[in-house]
């Protein structure tokens, strides 16, 4: 049933962004000096709030198609990428930049939902505080979005696809996602580790705001330190967050199911022999609960073996149950360890297979870090150039030099920006103007600044609806910029979704769902 929302007359301008496609030229380097391509391709200016940036694009043409229909990345030797990279977090990123800037033109398939979302972990935290070159600390999603600029900017191919097949067995390589199929000569396997969950029913509520499965990560943050803590776990994982948690907790309870410790010797002494830890044997986490202010107050526990209930007062609540490699893809084709952890062979990133490299979480069950997996990722890509050259595969590609040309936005082009003939909008002034005026379906997508999964969503609804230019409008609202359109449309969360035609809301989608789902929706009301 469609809904009647007012949104009223203009009260306040904003910037747009609207891409403009402007002609250049590209040159695609082979090693031979007389195979040098010349081929022309587009450039994008986009008028973003404060500035025109002019970034370089390969050809968005697809060299070739493969057998199964799939098209492949952009044109490299014989339809043969020098690599392909798996894995957006700082390890993948890494790699990418590496890759990138030794002219590997790396693939890079950032995922989407198998395994993470594309930025990998950190994109599900709020500060980082301890990645060098930051010392006022930096959100997780804007460490990720600082990383991935940089890949792009040196050349790295980004797909925002979950690879869903892998055959290492047979050279060249092949990589395929739902989209396309790519073949290369190596491959960085960078697909990391997800933190095993209790599945508390508030879980998702108090995620990042008072549960966490990083104590080294986020022990010292304010909303931790100096407050009673708990730890759930009981093996070498738990004992020594909770160790580590005593730093700065005023004191720390280790919640354990069975009635001893799985870890070893040394760890439960430690924890036996420290004042500041409580160990609870036979006891498991049933949820969070929370006070007035909607902040976590406690943990509602029970007693295994009496199956007793009680509220201990906790502040926040560490998980330290282990975590699971995502290396599903390599099983049977590369070797293992008993947890699922890929092995490299030591100090290197060099797998059981002579061209596939592994980095970051998916290959440390120890230090899982996200500078320890920048600097894994660095190391195999490194170690794919030398493994590329040694073996007379490498192909090299030159990008030209491009200037990045400033420009502020003036109060002019704030008044008269705004077109209806373009697509793409952004701000309270472009979604009032295009409500009351617009024929076509409308697309409004909330965000926030600090909100990971829209920056995940942005290209992706991006791209669905270039596929769409002309039948449909599209206006991204910041809620922290127009809270008061995004209060009037009733927004809970972001990134959420709505859809509007001839004044009407057809319906709203919250969070981050399948480019499909978007697909469908348009194709049916445009
Ligand atoms: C809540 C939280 C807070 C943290 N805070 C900190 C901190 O403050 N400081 C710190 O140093 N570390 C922190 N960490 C740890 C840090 O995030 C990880 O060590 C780091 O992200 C590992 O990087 P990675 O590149 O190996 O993997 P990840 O970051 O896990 O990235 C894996 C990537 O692989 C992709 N992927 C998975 N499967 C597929 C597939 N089939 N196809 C395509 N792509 C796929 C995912 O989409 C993702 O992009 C934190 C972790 C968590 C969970």
């Amino acid at each position: 049933m469609a809904v009647r929302i007012g949104i009223g007359s203009v009260t306040h301008q904003t910037a747009m962004a609207s891409p403009s496609p402007s002609p250049s030229t590209f040159s695609k380097t082979l090693p031979s000096p007389n195979r040098v391509i010349l081929v022309t391709g587009r450039r994008f200016a986009r008028v973003g709030s404060v500035r025109t940036h002019r970034a370089s694009t390969y050809l968005p043409v697809r060299a070739s198609v493969s057998t199964e229909g799939l098209p492949t990345s952009s044109a490299a030797s014989k339809g043969v990428e020098n690599v392909a990279i798996i894995g957006s977090g700082p390890a993948g990123y890494t790699a990418a930049i590496y890759a990138a800037r030794a002219n590997l033109k790396p693939v890079v398939f950032e995922g989407y939902q198998v395994g993470g979302v594309p930025g990998g972990q950190l994109m599900t935290t709020t500060e980082v505080e301890n990645f060098p070159g930051f010392p006022d600390g930096i959100t997780g999603p804007d460490l990720m979005d600082k990383m991935r600029r940089q890949a792009e900017r040196w050349g790295a191919e980004l797909f925002q696809e979950d690879v869903e097949y892998i055959d290492v067995k047979n050279s060249p390589f092949t990589i395929r996602s739902s989209e396309r199929e790519v073949k290369c000569h190596s491959v960085i396997f960078a697909t990391g580790a997800a933190a095993k969950r209790l599945r508390l029913p508030r879980e998702d509520e108090f995620w990042s705001r008072g549960i966490s499965a990083c104590a080294i990560c986020d022990g010292a943050s304010p909303l931790f330190k100096g407050q009673v803590l708990a730890v759930v776990g009981g093996g070498d994982t738990a004992t020594e967050e909770a160790l580590y948690l005593t730093k700065y907790a005023r004191h720390v309870h280790l919640l354990v199911r069975k009635d001893q410790l799985r870890a070893s010797k040394a760890m439960q002494d430690r924890v036996f022999n420290n004042p500041n830890i409580t160990l609870h044997f036979n006891t498991e986490a049933v949820d969070v609960v929370s006070n007035s202010k909607g902040q976590m107050s406690g943990i509602l526990l029970r007693k295994v073996d009496t199956g007793d209930e009680l509220v201990l007062e906790a502040r926040g609540l560490f998980y330290g149950i282990g975590h699971t490699p995502n290396s599903q893809l390599l099983e049977g084709q590369v070797e293992l360890d008993g947890a699922g952890y890929v092995l490299v062979k030591e100090g290197t990133a060099k797998t059981s297979v002579e061209g596939v490299f592994a980095a970051g979480d998916v290959q440390d069950h120890e230090w899982r870090q996200a500078i320890t997996a920048a600097g894994s990722g660095c190391v195999a890509a490194l170690s794919v150039e030398r493994y590329l050259a040694s073996n007379d595969l490498l192909v090299e590609f030159h990008q030209p030099h491009t200037e990045e040309v400033k420009k502020e936005l003036t109060e002019r082009d704030i008044h008269e920006g705004f077109d209806i003939a373009l697509t793409k909008h952004r701000g309270q002034y472009a979604l009032r103007k295009l409500y009351h005026e617009s024929p076509r379906l409308i697309c409004v997508l909330y965000t926030a600044p600090t909100c990971g999964p829209c920056r995940t969503l942005k290209p992706i609804l991006g791209k669905v609806i270039d596929e769409f230019d002309q039948n449909v409008h599209f206006v991204e609202i910041d809620i922290e910029e127009d809270p008061e359109i995004a209060e009037a449309a009733g927004i809970m969360g972001t990134p959420c979704v709505q859809f509007f035609k001839n004044k009407e809301m057809l319906r709203t989608v919250s969070g981050v769902k399948m480019k499909k789902e978007y697909r469908e929706f348009i194709e049916a009301n445009k």
